[in-house]
Parts: C-alpha cells; sequence; structure tokens
C-alpha cells in the first residue's frame, strides 16, 4: 500500500525544519526540499539557465554565490519568477524520484518545501499542512539564522505567499510559536490523525 504523502509548507522562518524533524523522529521520510535545491543549483542545464537570467557571475570556479543570488532572485517579481522557472524542474523531478523511492517502505512521506505550491506539488500530496508563525517572529528568527540584513529579509518575506494564502490552501495549521520541547507531542497527535485518515 502506498504510504500517505504529506505537504509541510509555510513561509520563510515559521519552523517547518522544527515541525519536520519531530516527523522524521517518528519514523517518517521526510524530503528536504532545500536540501534538493542546493544539488540542483549543480546541475549543468541549472547552471545555464541561472547564469542566463542572472549573469555569469553568479558561478565563480563552478560554485555558486547564493548571496548574489539571493540579492537578485529576490529583488522583484519577476526575477522571482525567473528563479522558479530556471530550478524548479530539476527540483520537482528529484523530489518524484525521492518520492517513488520511498513512498510503499514509509509510515509516510513528508514533503518539506516552501515553494510547495509554486512548484504545484500539492498535487503529488495527500494532505498539506502550513506551519505558520506571526511575521515579526519570522522576521527575528531568519535574521538570526541566515545572517542577511533586514531588507534581504524583509524582500525575500515579501517574495512568498502570506498567511492568508497558506490559511485558504492548506488542509492543516501547524503552529510555528510552540516551544520546540512540545513540538513532538503535537506532530505525534497530528500523524495519528493523518494516518487514520489515509488508512
Ligand atoms: C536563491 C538561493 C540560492 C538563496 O540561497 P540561501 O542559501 O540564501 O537560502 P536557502 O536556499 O537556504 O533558502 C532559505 C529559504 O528561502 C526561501 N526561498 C528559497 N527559494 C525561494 C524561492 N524561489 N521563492 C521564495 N522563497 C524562496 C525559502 O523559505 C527557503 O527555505 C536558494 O534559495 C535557491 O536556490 N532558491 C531556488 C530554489 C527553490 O525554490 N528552493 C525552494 C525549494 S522548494
Ligand atoms: N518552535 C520554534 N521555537 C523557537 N525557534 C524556532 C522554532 N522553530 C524554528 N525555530 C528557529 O527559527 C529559525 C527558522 O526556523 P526553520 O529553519 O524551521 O524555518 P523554516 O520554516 O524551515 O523556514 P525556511 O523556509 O526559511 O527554511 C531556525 O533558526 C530555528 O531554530
Amino acid at each position: 500500500m502506498r504510504s500517505p504523502v504529506i505537504g509541510l509548507t509555510g513561509p520563510t522562518g515559521a519552523g517547518k525544519s522544527t515541525w519536520s524533524a519531530a516527523f522524521r523522529a517518528l519514523h517518517c521520510t521526510v524530503i528536504d526540499c532545500d536540501r534538493l535545491a542546493r544539488r540542483a543549483v549543480e546541475q549543468p542545464q541549472v547552471r545555464q539557465a541561472l547564469e542566463q537570467a542572472f549573469g555569469a557571475e553568479i558561478y565563480r570556479d563552478g560554485v555558486l554565490n547564493r548571496r548574489l543570488l539571493a540579492t537578485r532572485a529576490f529583488a522583484d517579481a519577476q526575477s522571482v519568477q525567473k528563479l522558479n522557472a530556471a530550478t524548479h524542474p530539476a527540483i520537482r523531478a528529484a523530489i518524484l524520484s525521492e518520492l517513488h523511492a520511498a513512498e510503499r517502505k514509509s509510515r509516510a512521506v513528508i514533503i518539506d518545501a516552501p515553494q510547495l505550491y509554486e512548484g504545484g506539488l500539492e498535487t503529488v500530496c495527500t494532505t498539506v499542512a502550513a506551519v505558520l508563525a506571526p511575521e515579526p517572529l519570522r522576521l527575528a528568527r531568519i535574521l538570526q539564522r541566515d545572517k542577511i540584513s533586514r531588507e534581504e529579509a524583509v524582500r525575500r518575506m515579501a517574495s512568498q505567499f502570506g498567511e492568508a494564502f497558506f490559511r485558504s490552501h492548506a488542509d492543516w495549521i501547524l503552529d510555528g510559536t510552540l516551544p520546540p520541547a512540545e513540538v513532538p507531542a503535537h506532530a505525534e497527535r497530528q500523524l495519528r490523525i493523518w494516518l487514520g485518515e489515509c488508512l
């Protein structure tokens, strides 16, 4: 039988990683799309598309300057679209390949994808959960985590869907403000609901 496939999404800094770590500890397979994206940008056809859209200087000795690409790609909506067009097909292929490998072997598969809807990945999910937290808290978290300027952080946040979108599209909302120590118990309860629904 196929395992349920849970899309785990939400805006930057909401706390998806805390929830996905809890699901991993519950023996779910977690497909981490940020990790797959890091691999995708090393593929020749993705590199070529990114260089064409954002300039050859974003790679140096074959290594992507992520900060420079981020500055250019999150500058406006059109640039974000170019970034997605260059990277999403390869990321999607990698996700589907990992999904195929995991689908019959895991208790559940969690696709941890900030760009789940932009990539059209909700169509392969049994259900979608969005992790949400208030914007000021998310901003503080990513300033701390990513060591970027406030301006860069605000631009990146503005390039994503807002809370209202996630509330109206996701099937479940998960609390990104819970103390981390409390997340595992909530994740276990949530997983039971999903497994019950999907049996
Ligand atoms: C532009 C890049 C090089 C910046 O790298 P950087 O190390 O600064 O950020 P990192 O990759 O760790 O992503 C951090 C967060 O930024 C946000 N983000 C990443 N890509 C995008 C995007 N295309 N649109 C909006 N937000 C994005 C996500 O919330 C992500 O979790 C990188 O984010 C990238 O390659 N993005 C395109 C691929 C993509 O869409 N990834 C999301 C996978 S679903
Ligand atoms: N429940 C929480 N309580 C306190 N801090 C948290 C919590 N969840 C996450 N954090 C911290 O906030 C930062 C951002 O969280 P996380 O990496 O999970 O974001 P994300 O939702 O995966 O966002 P992105 O899409 O940017 O990767 C991290 O440094 C993390 O340690």
